[in-house]
């Protein structure tokens, strides 16, 4: 169902009965979203560098594209519902099946044959990771989980599945680094927290290289299918960074100590084959029959019966869960720190100056 203009009005109005302020983050994708629902595209010229705040709403609207303006209309009312959720604005977020939803420019949302579809779309920067896309996709997650389809499945479009997190995440942030940081570690948790507890089975089709979050969260799927030429690596101390996404617990687990310490403090890059031989990869297909290979087989799992399905992971999960939870916080914290540490403005200044490929 989509938002009416009534609820898209009533979510104006609970915006403005909010009891905790949501941070500058929010309030900017809010204002984004509002004028995109309203005015359409961005149509007004861009704020001179010394005019902050103007400059930050405008870059926020301007980010939006070409969204057409029912779909911000929507995601106005579920990030909203998402700030309040025992709200009636909640209930937005169920969809029906079959239906085909474009969340944003930066990621692609389908549901189609009892299959959420969620697709990394920004292909000329490696499907890097924005501020913005880690908030869509919490709240794709928090659809998906109560929506009609059996399944959830991760993708990237173009030649890479994900870069990991956008280096100019913080470089580009609207207020100082340490804001950044605060505000990074809150939405990382809440990010991570989304992927431990998702109930239904959660698939990552990988039909390319992978970096550094997009390798770690793997650690919390049900299932990862890994074209042949995907690699994966977390140039973690390369960055000056730590690990995350409970990749601190599940790489040990699942590859031995040994294996996981080349990967999170050394950086070393896996094929798909190596991956697969470490438990990280469920299989590895030819690139050139993948695609084809892996959907056919996720729509036969996607007619599997899907109470049956979510049980059985809410039995694997719940030994878990607890655990999960404590690491995630642990890791957050610590990522903070870091993002503020000397070793890690370095590299990201070195990235962004381009004098480093990492
Ligand atoms: C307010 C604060 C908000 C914080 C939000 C929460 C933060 C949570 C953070 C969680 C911690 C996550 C950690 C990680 O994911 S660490 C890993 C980060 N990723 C990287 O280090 C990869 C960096 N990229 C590269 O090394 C290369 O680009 C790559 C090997 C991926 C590809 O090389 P190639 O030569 O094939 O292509 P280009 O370098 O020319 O890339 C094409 C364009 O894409 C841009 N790009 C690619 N990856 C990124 C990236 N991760 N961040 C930003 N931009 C990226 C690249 O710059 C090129 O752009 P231009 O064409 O404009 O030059």
């Amino acid at each position: 169902m989509r938002a009416s203009q009534q609820d898209f009005e009533n979510a104006m109005n609970q915006v403005k009965l909010l009891k905790q302020d949501p941070g500058n983050q929010v309030k900017l994708k809010l204002y984004a979203l509002y004028k995109q629902a309203t005015d359409g595209p961005c149509n007004v010229p861009k704020p001179g560098v010394f005019d902050l705040v103007n400059k930050a709403k405008w870059e926020a609207w301007n980010s939006l594209g070409n969204l057409p303006k029912e779909t911000a209309r929507q995601n106005y009312v579920d990030l909203v519902s998402s700030l309040s959720p025992s709200s009636e604005a909640s209930s937005q977020g169920k969809r029906g099946a079959d239906e085909k939803v474009q969340e944003s420019k930066d990621i692609v949302v389908t549901s189609e044959d009892g299959i959420t579809k969620i697709m990394l779309n920004r292909p000329a920067k490696k499907n890097a990771l924005t501020f913005e896309m880690y908030k869509e996709i919490i709240l794709t997650l928090k659809n998906a989980s109560t929506d009609n389809s059996a399944i959830a499945v991760f993708t990237g479009a173009g030649d890479y599945y994900c870069s990991g997190n956008d280096l100019t995440n913080f470089t580009s942030a609207a207020g100082g680094m340490e804001e950044a940081a605060n505000q990074g570690a809150v939405v990382l948790r809440e990010f991570v927290n989304s992927f431990i507890d998702f109930p239904k089975p959660l698939v990552a089709v990988v039909n390319g290289p992978a970096v550094g979050i997009a390798v770690t969260l793997l650690g919390l799927f049900d299932a990862v299918y890994a074209s042949d030429k995907a690699t994966f690596h977390t140039p973690f101390s390369h960055l000056g960074q730590s690990p995350e996404a409970c990749s601190s617990y599940t790489f040990p687990k699942m590859m031995g100590s040994a294996k996981a310490t080349e990967m999170l403090l050394f950086g070393k890059k896996l094929t798909a084959r190596e991956a697969w031989a470490q438990g990280l990869v469920s299989e590895v297909f030819p690139d050139s029959t993948f695609e084809k290979e892996v959907w056919t087989r996720l729509r036969a799992y996607a007619k599997l019966p899907p109470n049956s399905m979510r049980i059985s992971k809410e039995l694997i999960r719940n030994n878990e869960k607890e655990k999960l939870h404590a690491v995630n916080a642990e890791e957050c914290t610590t990522l903070k720190a870091r993002w503020l540490s000397e070793e890690c403005i370095n590299a990201i200044m070195n990235f962004v100056s381009r004098k480093a490929k990492l």
